[in-house]
Parts: C-alpha cells; sequence; structure tokens
C-alpha cells in the first residue's frame, strides 16, 4: 500500500542540518568542567525540546552547579562561533529542492528558539527561504509544549495555506522526541536518526519508516513525486 501524502514537515537540527555534532561539542565541552560526561542516553531524551528545558534537565540530571540559566549562558557563548558554520546533511538539499519545484507544501517545525536558528541558518538563507512557513518551537506563542508534545506540527499543519488532514502530512525527523510529536499529531514519520541515538520499541513503533539517510528516501513510496533521476 501506498501511503498519500500531500504535505511536507520537517525537523531541522540533526535532520537538515549536521547541527547535533556542535551540540554535542558545545555541551560536552561545559560538562567537561564538571568531569561529566554528555552520553547519547541523555541526549537522546533531550534532542527536540526546548533550550530552557534542555537547561533544566541537563543541570538536575548531571547535578552540574550551575541555575539553568547560567547553562544556557555558557553554552550559548561556545554555540555562537560554531553554530554558523552548520551544514546541510546529505539527501537535504536535494529532497527539499525536489518538492518545491513540485509544489508541494513545505515548513519547518524546530524546537529552536530564534536566537539559534539564525545563527544555524545564517548560511543558508536562499534554502530556508523555499519552505513556506517555519515554526520555533521554543518562541512561537502558540506552541504550549514542546516535543513529544504534537503542538509545534499542529501549529505548523494550521498554517498552510490550504486546510490539511494530519494524516496526510509526512514529517521528517530525527530525534525520538520528534517521532512521538509527529505521531502524536497523527501525521506519518520517516525516522532518520543518527546511528548513536537510542531507539526503544517504542519511538520504532511510532515511525512509519526509518532510513539511515535522506539520501535514502523514495518519494513515491508516500505517493509524492519521484525523482526524476
Ligand atoms: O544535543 C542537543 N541536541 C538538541 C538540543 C535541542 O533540540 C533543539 C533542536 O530541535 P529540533 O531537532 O526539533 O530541530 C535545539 O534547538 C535544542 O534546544 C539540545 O539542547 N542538545
Amino acid at each position: 500500500m501506498v501511503i498519500q501524502c500531500t504535505h511536507v514537515i520537517f525537523d531541522v537540527d540533526g535532520l537538515l542540518l549536521d547541527t547535533e555534532t556542535l551540540y554535542t561539542d558545545s555541551t560536552q565541552e561545559i560538562c567537561d568542567e564538571f568531569g561529566k560526561k554528555y552520553t547519547w542516553e541523555l541526549k537522546s531524551k533531550v534532542m527536540g525540546k526546548a533550550e530552557k528545558e534542555v537547561a533544566k534537565i541537563m543541570t538536575d540530571v548531571l547535578g552540574l552547579p550551575l541555575t539553568p540559566e547560567e547553562y544556557i549562558r555558557r553554552t550559548r557563548e561556545v554555540q555562537q562561533t560554531i553554530f554558523p558554520t552548520a551544514k546541510l546533511l546529505p539527501g537535504a538539499e536535494k529532497l527539499v529542492r525536489h518538492l518545491h519545484k513540485h509544489n508541494i507544501p513545505i515548513a519547518v517545525a524546530t524546537g529552536s528558539n530564534s536566537w539559534s536558528f539564525n545563527l544555524k541558518t545564517a548560511n543558508h538563507q536562499e534554502f530556508f527561504k523555499l519552505f513556506h512557513h517555519t515554526v520555533l518551537c521554543a518562541d512561537d506563542p502558540e506552541v504550549e509544549h514542546s516535543k513529544p508534545a504534537p503542538d509545534g506540527f499542529l501549529v505548523a499543519a494550521k498554517r498552510f495555506e490550504d486546510a490539511v488532514d494530519p494524516s496526510k502530512i509526512l514529517v521528517f525527523e530525527d530525534a525520538p522526541n520528534g517521532v512521538q510529536a509527529a505521531n502524536a499529531a497523527g501525521m506519518h514519520c520517516v525516522w532518520v536518526p543518527a546511528p548513536e541515538v537510542t531507539q526503544t520499541d517504542d519511538v520504532k513503533s511510532k515511525a512509519t519508516l526509518i532510513l539511515h539517510s535522506l539520501e535514502l528516501f523514495v518519494p513515491e513510496d508516500f505517493g509524492l513525486p519521484p525523482y526524476s533521476h
């Protein structure tokens, strides 16, 4: 059975942009000062969440002697210089340009706030203009709860020009919280996890498809126009 999707929503960090290594490096730099390790197990739990929530989880779980506000200030100092180096991940540009060329409505829904989004996309402004709209979950007044809640995806769905049933929307995600959010929103989800991401049976069961790379995506399997070569 071919799934018929008409609209597509993309996550950003670790999906379109290769920023997860930048997050790991900037976080580990702070952890090093206190002899702590930023494990993939912990990272898999915070990916996709808003910065304020991440800061609270990190300081609590690792017992860092920092307030969440201090944690944010320290990580931002490092991120300010490294985020503008973010590169697009393999397959991202080809897929987004293909959908745009075929007038498939596309949007972005990311756990980022505007401060980090602007830095990460500074060198990709033309690319991010291809999307009909962008929802920055951490800043958006209409997004009450961050991923794994469905809010960000539902707000993104509402902002397409035409009304669309969630079951016709395909979400691309790399974060377990994002897969859960897409599922809770009633949308299909292609999960493209980094090899080190914790893959629980629960999250696996919520993904429509799991791929190692966006390069392996076959649009017609989801009722989208095929690549011409
Ligand atoms: O190692 C990390 N990865 C990701 C995040 C958080 O996840 C968000 C990315 O969300 P998304 O995957 O929805 O683009 C970032 O803005 C950040 O708040 C983080 O804190 N630490």
